[in-house]
């Protein structure tokens, strides 16, 4: 294991490139005046605590004082397994993140970056790299996996033998391809007896590392996990929010890639912003009444994991997922797109997986099954968008009036009617052409 102090250290002053310019001090002394608000305790509500938030606010004291109490692992050197590695490292708890790749490992350990994913920011001094997967993940607290969903089974089978009371947390927002399966699931069929959970919000790593206020949702049915992640990963810049809803919050993480996809397309075309909020409220319906189907709770996504990252993804340029949307819309194929941007962009799975499923089960995904026929059916992004819009009438929020047979009633009649406007019209040319054939 390879830990920054046992390195050159000269590399220290790693230079934030993005620190140059204007916004990024402002960031930096908004960053500041939060920390030391955080410090005083301004702003900290007087109130009595409930018992779980004393308990929590006890564990959290302890472990911010006590660096070794919460031993974590973080699997997967990419832009989000080293943001979230930092953030264990920094509040004071024995992190170590573990890269595939030997000669990655010694440059992080040297130049304390990941120059590949978060180039310019500096990493906590305690976190330790290792590329050693049992040496990493042996005597820890909880495993945290990030890795791309593609990779997900594999690493769990390849720590299953090393599992020994450790518990695990998916910060992955994928799907297995071609299995449907999601993380959880692969947690539980290779390691049925291990403490599982998931992480999932709007979490966009650039926006971490920059200590811009974020925060995120912690889902297990482990209450003593949900609070060690809490208190691990809490800080005045990251709030860690608690559900037992395991799979409403990582079906949002995943769904949300689709609609990132949708809105980067959409972006390109210069649509307005009511599109754009029309876009955003009706895969928020989408992602629910998928959600549903799998068992979620529908509520689940008005939180951080459901809208809360659905806003951000489908708003930043900073999103992977955006951004294969925004090229496509220019015109670029798929492949082009994702050999361009280089990373991970998991709604690319995410599109086929849901498009499949939702056929299979007849759940109405109309935005998913437009967008597979736009990327993977080569049909025209306009006339597709135009379809759409010219779907039948439904309800506003289904779990408040359900979509039933007075939407459908309607739906039909104007159907019919706009047909039988067509055959009228047809008719008329008919006989104007007849009148004039005579
Ligand atoms: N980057 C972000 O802002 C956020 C990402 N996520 C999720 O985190 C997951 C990981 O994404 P990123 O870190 O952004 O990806 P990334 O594209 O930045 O990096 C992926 C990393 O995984 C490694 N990797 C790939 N296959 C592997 C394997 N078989 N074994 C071990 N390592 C392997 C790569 O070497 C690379 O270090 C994704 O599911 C993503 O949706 C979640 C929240 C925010
Ligand atoms: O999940 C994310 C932010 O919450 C990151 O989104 P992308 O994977 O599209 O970059």
């Amino acid at each position: 294991m390879t830990s920054p102090n046992d390195s050159n250290k000269n590399n220290n002053s790693a230079n934030n490139e993005a620190g140059n310019n204007t916004s990024e001090k402002q960031n930096g002394m908004l960053a500041s005046i939060l920390e030391r608000a955080s410090k005083s305790g301004i702003g900290r509500k007087k109130s009595t605590r409930s018992p779980v938030e004393s308990a929590v606010a006890k564990d959290m004291a302890d472990i911010h004082s006590n660096p070794t109490k919460l031993r974590l692992a973080f699997l997967g050197g990419g832009s989000f397994g080293t943001a979230m590695a930092n953030l264990a490292a920094r509040n004071g708890c024995d992190a170590t993140l573990w890269v595939r790749n030997k000669r990655t490992v010694k440059a992080m350990a040297k130049t304390q970056t990941n120059k590949k994913y978060l180039p310019g920011y500096k990493l906590d001094d305690r976190l330790k790299y290792s590329h050693d997967l049992a040496a990493t993940v042996k005597d820890k607290d909880i495993i945290f996996i990030a890795v791309p969903g593609l990779a997900f089974r594999e690493t769990v089978k390849n720590i299953a033998p090393l599992i020994s009371g450790q518990s695990i947390v998916s910060l992955t927002k994928g799907m297995e391809k071609d299995t449907f399966a999601m993380m959880s699931d692969i947690i539980k069929e290779v390691l049925p007896e291990v403490n599982f959970g998931v992480m999932s919000g709007p979490n966009l790593a650039i926006e971490i590392m920059k200590n811009m206020p974020s925060a995120t949702v912690i889902a297990s049915e482990s209450e003593p996990l949900r609070h060690a992640v809490q208190a691990a990963l809490h800080s005045a810049f990251f709030r860690v929010f608690a559900s037992d809803d395991v799979r409403g919050v990582e079906l949002g993480g995943a769904l949300k890639n689709i609609y990132a996809i949708a809105m980067g397309m959409a972006a390109a075309y210069e649509v307005g912003e009511n599109t754009k909020a029309m876009i955003l409220t009706r895969a928020l319906a989408e992602m629910s009444r998928f959600g549903v189907e799998e068992g979620a709770n529908p509520l689940t996504f008005l939180g951080l994991s459901g809208v809360g990252d659905l806003y951000a993804t489908c708003s930043s340029e900073l999103s992977r997922n955006y951004r294969i949307g925004n090229m496509l819309g220019r015109g670029m194929s798929i492949d082009a797109a994702v050999k361009k941007l280089g990373q991970t962009a998991e709604g690319v799975n995410t599109i086929q997986q849901v498009h499949e499923k939702a056929t299979k089960a007849g759940i109405y995904m109309p935005i998913t099954h437009a967008l597979y026929a736009v990327i993977y059916e080569d049909k025209a992004a306009l006339g597709v968008a135009l379809h759409l819009m010219e779907a039948g009438f439904r309800s506003d929020v289904e779990f408040v009036m359900a979509h039933d047979h007075s939407n459908a009633a309607l739906t039909a009649h104007m159907k019919n009617s706009s047909n039988s406007a067509k055959d009228n019209t047809k008719d008329d040319a008919k006989s104007k052409n007849s009148d004039a054939d005579k």
